[in-house]
């Protein structure tokens, strides 16, 4: 018999569904990199600050990692500057990091943050300086070319994380400085990667602009929706274009001691919910391997 005035099923469908991700992932630190379409695009923008104030209040440890490569190519544009990058890094001399700065701390972190803070869930913004959160060192494209001041994280102190997460939800710029305080511009899926190992996560989280690991990039399909780290590793050589940095980054995580890597479709509205908490996912999803 139906009781009037209740509508059936499928919503209650899609919460019970969710049950038990919900009790796995509780009080569980999931590291989100955060780029792409879904920060782009003002209605994703939404819905992803709206996802990670839902994460938090369901009891995980969230914590974003940003990047925000268009914003800092726009900006050098505008001032003349010439845009290279070298093994999908971003050849960074002495103005571009001062940039890079201005960019992803001053305009893209505090952005995100506000926008969090409005659904609800205090966020504070910080860069590797803050809280002596990184330190990093020179990294050299392959063949040891130099390309400026571009870092390496070489170390993460997870203190001033673990104050933040405890009441707020912290987002992370890929700036660092190194042991004599000259700054140096990381990418993004580094930096996440980094978070991700030092704090013991649970999951870590790529959001970008493709369906996930694809069989064939070319057919939308293809995706693999479970992969070993080990069957990553094989397939590494023969892969092309920024999945090939984003899958050693997952690989670099799971050697780590992170759990499980995610490469999910940022495009798709609510992706990160859906790839946590149903049973199908959308993405690609990397654990070690067997
Ligand atoms: N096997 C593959 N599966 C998915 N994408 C692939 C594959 N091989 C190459 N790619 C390329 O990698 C790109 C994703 O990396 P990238 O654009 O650098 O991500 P982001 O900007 O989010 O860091 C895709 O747009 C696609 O062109
Ligand atoms: C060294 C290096 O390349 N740094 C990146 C940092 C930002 C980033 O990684 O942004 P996405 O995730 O949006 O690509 C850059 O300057 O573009």
């Amino acid at each position: 018999m139906k009781t009037p005035g209740i509508r059936p099923s499928r919503d209650v469908g899609t919460l019970l569904e969710a049950l038990p991700y919900i009790r796995e992932f509780h009080g569980r630190t999931i590291v989100v990199k955060y780029g792409g379409a879904a920060m782009t695009d003002p209605a994703l923008r939404e819905e992803f600050a709206r996802d990670v104030v839902l994460l938090k209040y369901v009891g995980l440890n969230v914590i974003v990692v940003h990047g925000g490569g268009p914003d800092i190519t726009k900006y050098m544009r505008r001032l003349d500057m010439e845009v290279e990058f070298v093994d999908g890094l971003r050849v960074s001399d002495a103005d571009t990091v001062e940039i890079a700065k201005m960019v992803l701390i001053g305009k893209v972190n505090k952005d995100i943050v506000l926008r969090i803070n409005r659904y609800g869930q205090a966020a504070v913004g910080l860069s590797g300086d803050d809280g002596n959160l990184f330190r990093a060192a020179k990294q050299l494209a392959t063949g040891g070319q130099d390309i400026g001041f571009v870092g390496r994280i070489e170390k993460v102190d997870v203190d001033v994380l673990n104050h933040i997460a405890q009441d707020y939800i912290p987002v992370v710029a890929s700036i660092a400085a190194d042991a004599d305080g000259a700054s140096y511009n990381v990418n993004a899926d580094e930096a996440a990667t980094a978070v991700a190992r030092a704090m013991g996560a649970y999951k870590v989280m790529f959001l970008t602009d493709v369906e996930g690991w694809m069989r064939d990039p070319a057919d939308p399909t293809s995706v693999i929706s479970e992969a070993h780290a080990d069957e990553v590793e094989a397939a590494l050589p023969s892969i092309s274009g920024g999945m090939r940095p984003k899958l050693q980054a997952c690989i670099d995580a799971i050697h780590g001691g992170v759990t499980f890597a995610h490469i999910v479709d940022g495009r798709v509205p609510h992706s990160l919910l859906l790839e946590l908490f149903t049973d199908a996912g959308i993405g690609t999803k990397i654990r070690a391997a067997r």
